[in-house]
């Protein structure tokens, strides 16, 4: 079984537009869809937004649908100067930027026996790197840093890319990719840049969520057939 997460219903919906559904489970107060993809047989869910629900989901996927690969699709702001709106990145690893325990001399991001950093699955990133090249789609690659608060604030986003050497930001990532991470299960995050993460990210949000999310639903599609 694959899952295929998202946070946003509007980040789910042009995905299950390319999918035959096979049966809607409701449980822990969420909807998860079954469907198949040419001989795949997927569950997907979005999560809600935020940390939280991401890492109840992602355990739900994992636990009790079987998912043995979760691959997460979605919008985030652009840290990195090239990445404009419309353009894709996968993670190579996610983090927690709202996570602070340095007054006990941890770093940033850091809780004990836990990690700063959670690796995304190289198998996977290789296979959408040969999709991108493929079908002539620039692809980036960079570490992803996930935050319980929208980012819309240059210096908060400087900070970000400072302390933790990320190209973009959202509010799931970090927190699937512990749970993935703790139940050996290969994570894959993509992720349409929506906005700059700047003073007037929220409009900018507002405006591109749904033509982002479907930039990003459609590689996934393709990603899928090589799986
Ligand atoms: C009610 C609206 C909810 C916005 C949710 C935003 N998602 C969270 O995953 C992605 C995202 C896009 N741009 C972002 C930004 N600048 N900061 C944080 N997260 C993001």
């Amino acid at each position: 079984m694959i899952a295929i997460m998202c946070a946003m219903r509007e980040e789910l919906e042009p995905i299950l537009e390319y999918l035959k559904l096979k049966e809607t489970v409701e449980y822990a107060n969420n909807k998860y869809y079954l469907a198949k993809f040419n001989n795949l047989d997927l569950v997907l869910a979005y999560s809600k937004i935020g940390k939280v629900n991401a890492a109840l989901s992602a355990a739900i996927l994992i636990e009790k649908f079987n998912a043995k690969k979760l691959l997460f699709s979605g919008v985030a702001g652009a840290i990195e100067r090239d990445l404009k709106i419309g353009d894709l990145i996968i993670a190579t690893k996610t983090c927690q930027h709202d996570i602070d325990l340095t007054v006990f001399g941890y770093e940033p991001g850091f809780i004990p026996e836990s990690k700063v950093f959670f690796e995304c699955d190289e198998n996977l990133n290789h296979i959408a790197k040969k999709v991108a090249g493929k079908l002539g789609i620039k692809l980036k690659e960079g570490i992803i840093a996930s935050g319980d608060q929208f980012i819309h604030s240059k210096e908060k986003k400087e900070w970000i890319a400072k302390t933790f050497g990320a190209s973009a930001i959202e509010m799931e990532g970090g927190a699937v990719g512990c749970v993935c991470d703790n139940e050996s299960v290969p994570f894959f995050m993509l992720r349409a840049i929506s906005d700059a993460a700047e003073e007037g990210a929220g409009i900018d949000f507002d405006e591109f969520l749904e033509e982002s999310s479907r930039v990003s639903a459609k590689f996934l599609i393709e990603m899928l057939k090589e799986i």
